[in-house]
């Protein structure tokens, strides 16, 4: 087992350097796996958040933009491969610290660095093509007139992100963020920092200018609203809770402020009776206790072909039995600790109203035995489900698992589609044109065939209905920190012609 690294004792990162708190307040930081306080964080208010967007829209308009929102994408892209590079030296470090903080298996950690280190890697090279798409022209009707796309930076962005993948949902907005020529002001998870501060290290170490990234911890009502709020901010991206992502598109209305939201889900998984069912059990798995289940595009509403479904059923029990449960530091450890205790309750809840509903735990469902401490909970499957009950409706963002059985083809969809949220879908067939029937008919951002949960930074991530809207990741996620300007010219000698000229006296 790898050993604990010092927590490092952090500020604020703005305006390039760190700063204590305004008030002087700090967060505890918890290891969710032993319950130990291992450090703190700051906790950032209102007067905090000033100097960090103050610092940003200096960074912003510094020397009118030729250092940073003006320079050539090549430039910025210089700065995001160096931090790529710091990334991938430090891998093993940051990712003891996610695991840390967030409870998550060392060797999900080391993937999720892996992930955000190509990220970077992958915006700079977006930034370096920026520079050919500028002045693309359009084609128009009429040849007096000329007019081309101007693709610039929104401005000073609010960066507002969850605890389930720390550092790596943070990079899915910092990275295109910088690309565009944005400055930003990211605000992380008060229940997961640390990394997101090591970020502003690295930052400080390849010489990012000033200003250009800020970073501030704390809470959401105290480090989050004001940000949100803010005059000067030009955008919000928030990813988290679909209940906070509504109070943030409430704010921003009032100041007509572009939002993105990536929100919660509660997405479907249909397994038709023509598979192997050991490989659509581990996908299973994978799509719903991963990551502990935190995981916003979860795939914890199986729905099995009534001719399957106890042999499916009976599979999944025992692979669910061989996850190893242990310290997440620990080798091979498949299944770490849920993120916080208040978490660890909340799933609790989410199964013990399953239970009064009516429902069938059909296993798992309490902490592991061999855990006394930590927010353990056992991989949870549960059947005989209605599609009133809370379990089916709610995302419980733990390693709960609900299931239904369909007869048909029609019934899988309906069920699939029975739902406020939409991120993403998953079916498992060996009927691949039944499968693309059933991507067109799910309502959702990501569809996963014979598979759950691989995603990509060249593909677009997001959801429709109560999961949000815009995209990150790929171009999309380029756009969604650039505006695009129309410039047209009038290119002809003639006078326009539209009035007729005053006569002479
Ligand atoms: N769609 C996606 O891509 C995606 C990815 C990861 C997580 N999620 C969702 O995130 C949720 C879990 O994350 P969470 O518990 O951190 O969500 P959350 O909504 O509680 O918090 C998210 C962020 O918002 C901040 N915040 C809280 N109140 C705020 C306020 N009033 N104003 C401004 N900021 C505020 C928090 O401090 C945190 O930084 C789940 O619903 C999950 O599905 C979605
Ligand atoms: C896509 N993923 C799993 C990294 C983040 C969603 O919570």
């Amino acid at each position: 087992m790898a050993a604990p690294p010092a927590i490092p004792r952090r500020g604020l990162f703005i305006g390039g350097g760190w700063r204590e708190p305004s008030l002087g307040r700090r967060l505890p930081v918890v290891n969710p796996a032993t319950e130990a306080t291992i450090g703190d964080i700051p906790a950032a208010t209102g007067e905090d958040v000033e100097l960090a967007v103050s610092a940003a829209r200096d960074a912003f308009g510094h020397d009118g933009g030729r250092h940073w929102s003006r320079a050539p994408g090549a430039v910025r892209a210089k700065y995001l491969k160096a931090i790529a590079a710091k990334i991938k030296d430090k891998k093993s470090y940051l990712a003891l610290l996610e695991t840390l903080d967030s409870g998550k298996p060392l060797d999900e950690a080391a993937g999720d660095m892996e992930d955000v280190a190509a990220c970077f890697e992958y915006y700079a090279d977006l930034a370096e093509a920026l520079d050919g798409k500028q002045r693309s022209p359009i084609s128009l009707p009429m040849e007096n007139f000329e007019s081309y796309i101007l693709k610039e930076p929104i401005g000073v962005v609010g960066l507002i992100t969850p605890w389930n993948y720390p550092l790596l949902m943070a990079t899915w907005k910092v990275a295109p963020a910088l690309a565009a020529g944005c400055t930003a002001v990211l605000k992380p998870s008060e229940l997961a920092s640390l990394t997101c501060l090591e970020l502003g290290g690295i930052c400080a170490e390849i010489g990012l200018p000033p200003g250009v990234l800020n970073i501030i911890t704390g809470l959401g009502p105290e480090a989050g609203a004001p940000l949100a709020s803010h005059p000067h901010v030009d955008k919000i991206a928030f990813t988290g809770s679909t209940e906070t992502g509504k109070r943030i598109m409430i704010t921003a209305s009032q100041m007509v402020k572009p939002v993105s939201l990536e929100l919660g889900g509660k997405s479907p998984l249909i397994v038709f009776d023509d598979v192997d069912i050991d490989k659509a059990v581990e996908w299973a798995m994978f799509g719903c206790f991963a990551n502990a289940g935190q995981v916003c595009s979860a795939t914890s509403r199986l729905l099995l072909h009534e001719k399957i479904a106890k042999r499916f059923l009976d599979r999944l029990v025992a692979w669910a039995k061989s996850i190893k449960i242990s310290d997440p530091l620990e080798e091979g450890c498949r299944l770490g600790s849920v993120v916080s205790e208040g978490q660890y309750q909340k799933i609790m809840k989410f199964i013990s109203t399953a239970r009064c509903e009516g429902a069938t735990i059909l296993y798992g469902g309490a902490r592991p035995q061999h855990l006394k401490r930590g927010f353990f909970i056992e991989p949870t499957i549960i059947t005989n489900v209605s599609t009133s009950n809370q379990i089916w409706r709610e995302e419980v963002f733990g390693p709960v698992i609900c299931v239904k059985e369909f007869r048909t083809e029609r019934e899988a969809v309906e069920l699939a589609n029975n739902t406020h949220y939409g991120l993403a879908g998953a079916v498992i067939s060996n009927d691949l044109e039944r499968c693309e029937r059933i991507s067109k008919a799910i309502q959702s951002g990501i569809i996963w065939i014979n598979c759950s949960q691989p995603c990509f930074v060249q593909a677009p991530w997001g959801g429709n209905k109560r999961s949000g809207f815009g995209r990150e990741l790929g171009e999309w996620g380029l756009d969604n920190y650039l505006s695009v300007k129309q410039v047209t010219k009038y290119c002809s000698d003639e006078p326009y012609g539209w009035y007729r000229p005053p006569s002479k006296l």
